[in-house]
């Protein structure tokens, strides 16, 4: 693989995927109780504070002077109930047995990551901490979401574990697990072979790994180099969320509609959409803002975006503006996304433009209807 961060590659796709096999283990034995509802109604699990302690923990060791801007914090964790005592004593099993197993050389592991003994409570939410960062515009800081898509990894749909590192505000070095991804094709949802692992490094291509660190040589066998299709307008199929609160479903129908596009749209939580579109899949990831106000996420779209970059897509929010990630830990004035192929990308923003403002004028005639009815 390419040269430019190269040991920050090695560090990260090392703790993405010791992340992945936690979350595996969990959703086969996630027990009520293991979940909580946070202050925005979003749930979280053991599973996302262990996946977070497990990556801030390699991170912290390989890199001790990097900020991480993860999306979860340890506060729950440490007030003193017996929930949250059974809670936070769960996290700490689970990212202790993760990162107590011995560096897997062959995969380019090492101890002085972290990795081969356990830490315990104090240090583990002290990692999940170190999430807190503000953001910003200048120097090197990483991103997390430590399971995205929680809800489709409640479901046993798709979800992923997703780091990104930042310089300047842009995205250098971007990776995705998906455990639960098709490792051959999106499409074939029945296939056995789960689980990929996706790496974008900046100027040096979109990449897909195994997810599982076998020997090198297979490592090798099974690297794939990723590249969006040139596809005609009325052959994409659009990638969209499952949850209807996250985007404006209907919407996207009707921007389908403008543009000819003939295939139903292909509904996955999380940022394997973005994995799905980087390998050939839909042709476009559309997502339209529906509440007023819900600020996207720098960690929901950081390792996506460049992944879509570098198999030959653009990325833009709904206006078509670049998507600015210096701004905090959200994305500010940068609402809903579009990310398609080079030749279609300025044509899929035309037609949300131009349904959005029928949209716009509908909603007017029928506010000026109830305006009339209430003051005749
Ligand atoms: N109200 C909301 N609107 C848009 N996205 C949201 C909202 N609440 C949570 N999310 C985040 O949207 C992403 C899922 O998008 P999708 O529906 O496309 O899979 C997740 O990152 C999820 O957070 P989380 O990481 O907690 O799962
Ligand atoms: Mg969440
Ligand atoms: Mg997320
Ligand atoms: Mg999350």
């Amino acid at each position: 693989m390419a040269a430019p961060f190269l040991l920050e590659q090695q560090v990260a796709i090392a703790a993405v995927r010791r992340a992945c096999s936690l979350t595996t283990t969990v959703f086969n034995k996630l027990v009520v109780g293991e979940t909580l509802v946070k202050g925005d109604k979003s749930p979280v699990t053991v599973a996302d504070f262990a996946a977070q302690a497990v990556i801030n923990t390699v991170l912290s060791h390989a890199f001790p002077d990097d900020p991480i801007v993860g999306e979860e914090d340890a506060a729950d964790l440490r007030t003193a109930t017996p929930e949250s005592d059974a809670l936070r004593a769960r996290v700490v099993e689970l990212a202790d047995d993760v990162l107590a197993q011995l560096p897997r050389e062959h995969a380019g592991e090492r101890a002085e990551w972290g990795l081969g003994r356990r830490w315990g409570s104090d240090a583990l939410l002290g990692a999940i901490d170190r999430g807190c960062h503000v953001g910003g515009r200048a120097g090197r800081m990483w991103t997390l979401d430590p399971i995205d898509g929680t809800k489709g990894f409640l479901r046993g749909g798709q979800y992923a574990v997703c780091l990104a590192l930042l310089v300047d505000a842009r995205v250098e070095l971007g990776i995705i697990g998906c455990p639960n991804l098709p490792a051959d094709t999106d499409t074939d949802a029945t296939t056995d072979d789960k689980g990929a692992l996706f790496v974008a490094v900046r100027g040096h291509g979109a990449h897909q790994l195994p997810l599982e660190p076998s020997t090198q040589q297979q490592q090798q066998q099974q690297h794939r180099l990723l590249h969006m299709p040139r596809l005609a307008l009325h052959d994409l199929s659009f990638l969209e969320s499952v949850e209807k609160a996250h985007a404006a479903l209907d919407t996207n129908a009707r921007v389908a509609a403008r543009l000819g596009v003939r295939a139903a749209p292909v509904r996955m939580d999380s940022q394997a959409k973005y994995a799905a579109l980087a390998r050939g899949g839909g042709g476009v990831y559309l997502r339209l803002p529906v509440a007023h106000g819900y600020q996207e996420k720098i960690w929901d779209h950081a390792p996506g975006s460049l992944l879509v970059e570098e198999a030959g897509g653009v990325i833009s929010d709904y206006r078509g503006r670049p998507l600015d990630f210096g701004l905090g830990r959200t994305l500010g004035e940068n609402f809903g996304v579009v990310a398609a192929r080079k030749e279609v990308h300025a044509e899929v923003i035309a037609a949300v433009g131009a349904v959005l403002a029928e949209e716009a004028v509908e909603k007017e005639g029928e506010e000026s209807v109830v305006r009339a009815m209430m003051n005749p």
